[in-house]
């Protein structure tokens, strides 16, 4: 389980969060909403262990992650993949860029051991990748320059990548912001396959409807703090803060 407890956060003396707490257990999806700014990025990116907060404490099955050691700290980060709001895609085919995350995040051991097993050709270490290219749809694009990708498609691959290593947990920020209905429908679904996987998923959402489709839970943040977390039904159909029901209802403009 990935845990924020009671974290403060902030940019040049600006406060961010104020006390935010959080959790994510495996194969439960956790959606966070809340208004553009409000810091969604910011939590996702302390969650990754990108950033230290401030204040407070990120833990990884109870482990403190900032008191650890940073070769402990590294291994816990191996277990975590995050998904950008824009897919970037570097100039090779489809499948080297679904295979990425898979190379950056082995082991320096397991690494030297993939590279001296493809040597004697006893594996082309793709087959994780090409299965979580199958996941999103592009099984077919494998091939194909990632150059040449539509945007909603190049998202999608970012999504593989973060598939094919199979972390423990996966982060997702606006991860269908600027994708068509198709595109989002299969983000969407392989947002259930990571579920099906035990894979604990948080994702960053402006879409209200996207989070009563996919979420198990809903993190509603606002103004400096998650205000209501609980099962999604509960968020949307019997809010405990006047604040979230008149978030969700358009009526809280920001
Ligand atoms: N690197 C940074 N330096 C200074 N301020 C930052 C930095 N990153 C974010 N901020 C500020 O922190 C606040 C939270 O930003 P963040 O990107 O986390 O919000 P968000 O909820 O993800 O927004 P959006 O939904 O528009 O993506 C904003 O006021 C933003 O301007």
């Amino acid at each position: 389980m990935l845990e924020a407890i009671a974290i403060h956060h902030g940019y040049e003396n600006e406060p961010v969060f104020e006390g935010v707490s959080m959790s994510v257990m495996p194969g439960e999806v956790v959606a966070i909403i809340g208004p553009s700014g409000v810091g969604k990025s910011t939590l996702l990116r302390l969650l990754a262990l990108f950033d230290e907060p401030n204040r407070g404490s990120i833990e990884y099955d109870s482990d403190a992650i900032w008191q650890v050691s940073e070769q402990q700290r590294l291994e816990y980060r191996r277990q975590i993949g995050m998904v950008f709001q824009e897919a970037s895609l570097f100039d090779a085919s489809v499948r080297r860029n679904a295979e990425y995350g898979l190379r950056v995040r082995q082991s320096w051991a397991d690494r030297l051991r993939h590279e001296l097993s493809s040597l004697v050709g006893h594996t082309n270490g793709t087959g994780d990748a090409i299965d979580a290219l199958e996941t999103v749809g592009l099984g077919e694009k494998a091939d194909q320059d990632a150059t040449s990708l539509s945007g909603g498609e190049a998202q999608r691959v970012a999504f593989a990548r973060a598939l094919a290593y199979d972390p423990e947990i996966l982060l997702l920020d606006e991860p269908t912001s600027d994708l068509d209905p198709r595109n989002t429908a299969v983000i969407e679904e392989a947002v259930f396959e990571a579920k099906n996987r035990d894979i604990g998923v948080v994702i960053a959402t402006h879409d209200m409807h996207q989070a009563e489709r996919v979420a198990d839970r809903v993190a509603v943040l606002l103004e400096n703090d998650i205000i209501e977390i609980g099962p999604t039904e509960q968020i949307f159909e019997n809010p405990t803060d006047e604040r979230t029901r008149k978030f969700i209802e358009g009526e809280l403009i920001y």
